[in-house]
């Protein structure tokens, strides 16, 4: 990896408390680069659009509610094209590679790039790295033309293939120098945009005219500040399908259980929008919100009670809830993916197992339990209309920015605007439902399901009887 020490954050102060998160840009590090004009000023499609060109000091706030005295807060820079840009369109040698798990909507983000260069700001020169991060030195590149691209919105996975482990800065930087590329696009989750602040660290400590261009993706929903990523729309529409079938099977036979397992390692988002969207299920279960299963409040009891209500119910869990419960039942394997991911147990496996000791064990009551695991089927389908829209605003950002000599940067929808986002904001942390805000509450309004905030210990604690108390009460 890469021994460079990281560039400092822009930060530019205004009036009234305004910041702006700043990204960099070429003039930062290289000076005196020529500039062009846009050819997109001379394109008769955005001619008719009034003000085409972002203003300079066009900014985005993170956050929109404010009050009469607040200050203006944290703002990011608004995406889209600008009056000059950096490079000649002969100039450019751009390379694109997609990292990490699938998501749906990923080659609508590699055609919409590769059409974006080519339509929009005449660049013939683009190519694939094949099989995410370890691509740039271990594998051939593929070239890609808007003929070649024409069609791969309409398939899953990525043309690109991907790969998780792999990233040795030196190596990357050294193939993007030997290649002669000069903008780099690099689709991919949290670990990937660490990825990618490193070989943007190392072209800078270079002092290479290379534009490094994050997009953001992840089928989780975990990347911080943007709204929401690329897939994720797909993705619990499909998990619907995966509900209705559960449902429809518990519905049909006495004392039915439909357990459904959807991704989400730590961020439970599918599992919840899924949940609130088919109206089916029973019980929903998120990494951010810890259960228990035995006595009272527990989640047998709860079903023993919906069974008895209902004559059927549906659990949705997402793959990274109750993993301390399923560790204390189970033997662990391998701890970590390539990258360093933790390892999920197959926690719908392990429920499904639980539910039906418990029954066998009452006797009193038989139960039918079908466990659904549609996780990787949801990953693989192609995106949906709203998202491949999404995925064409998305890369259109991105090769405006690095057309206009924008580097380090991850395009995101703020507040429903394109915006440049630091790299470092966007591996800071990680988007997780709070289980305090509103939509968790709709959620428990919804399901009607145990809060579990009486944790097992708490109840035993209650009716432990109290020891003497030597201080007067
Ligand atoms: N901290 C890091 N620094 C550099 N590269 C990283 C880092 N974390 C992950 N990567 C690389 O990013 C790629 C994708 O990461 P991964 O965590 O598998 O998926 P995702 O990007 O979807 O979160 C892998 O090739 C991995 O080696
Ligand atoms: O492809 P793998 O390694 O089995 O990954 C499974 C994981 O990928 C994810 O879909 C998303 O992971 P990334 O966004 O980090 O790639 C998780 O929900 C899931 O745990
Ligand atoms: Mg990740």
């Amino acid at each position: 990896m890469g021994s460079s020490v990281n560039s400092k954050p822009k930060v530019i102060k205004g009036p009234a408390g305004y910041v702006l998160e700043d990204v960099p840009h070429f003039s930062d590090y290289i000076p005196e680069l020529p500039t062009h004009s846009n050819p997109l000023q001379d394109n008769p499609a955005y001619s008719v659009v009034k003000q085409y060109f972002v203003h300079v000091d066009d900014s985005v706030p993170q956050k929109i509610i404010a009050h009469k005295d607040s200050p203006r807060g944290v703002h990011f820079r608004r995406a889209g094209p600008r009056q000059r840009v950096y490079y000649d369109a002969d100039e450019v040698q751009a390379a694109i590679v997609t990292c990490g798990g699938l998501c749906p909507g990923l080659n609508t983000v590699i055609r919409e790039l590769v059409c974006g260069l080519y339509n929009m700001y005449g660049v013939k020169k683009v190519m694939g790295i094949n099989g995410g991060y370890k691509g740039f030195y271990a594998h051939n590149t593929i070239a890609l033309t808007p003929k070649s691209v024409n069609d791969i919105h309409k398939r899953g996975g990525t043309v690109l293939g991907s790969s998780r482990g792999g990233h040795d800065t030196t190596k990357i930087v050294d193939s993007i120098q030997d290649r002669g590329i000069n903008q780099v696009y690099i689709i991919g989750g949290d670990g990937t945009q660490r990825g990618a602040s490193r070989i943007f660290e190392e072209v800078r400590r270079r002092g290479l005219k290379v534009a490094v261009v994050g997009i953001p993706k992840t089928i989780d929903n975990d990347i911080p500040v943007i709204d929401k990523s690329f897939g994720f729309d797909t993705a619990v529409e499909e998990a619907q399908r995966a509900i209705n079938a559960a449902h429809v099977e518990a519905e049909s036979i006495e004392n039915g259980i439909g357990v459904v397992k959807l991704m989400g390692r730590y961020s439970g988002f599918i599992a919840m929008y899924a949940t609130l969207a088919s109206r089916d299920v029973d019980c929903c279960l998120i990494p951010e919100s810890p259960f228990y299963l035995d006595g009272p409040g527990g989640l047998l009891e709860f079903v023993e009670r919906r069974l008895k209500e209902n004559g059927h119910m549906v659990i949705v869990v997402a793959e990274g809830a109750g993993q301390e419960l399923v560790s204390e039942s189970m033997q662990s394997m391998a701890k970590q993916d390539a990258s360093g991911n933790k390892l999920l147990q197959d926690v719908g496996l392990w429920m499904s197992q639980q539910i039906k000791d418990h029954f066998a064990k009452m006797k009193t009551m038989t139960i039918n339990l079908k466990y659904i695991d549609p996780t990787y089927m949801i990953r693989a389908v192609p995106s949906n209309a709203s998202d491949n829209v999404y995925c064409t605003l998305l890369a259109q950002s991105a090769v405006h920015g690095a057309m206009a000599g924008y580097t380090g940067f991850t395009c995101g929808l703020v507040n429903g605007r394109q915006t440049y986002i630091p790299f470092y904001r966007i591996t800071e942390g990680q988007n997780k439902v709070v289980i305090t805000d509103r939509m968790w509450a709709r959620l428990l309004s919804s399901t009607n399901q145990p809060s579990f905030i009486i944790r097992k210990s708490d109840v035993a604690e209650e009716h432990k009887e109290e020891p003497p108390s030597e201080l007067p009460k």
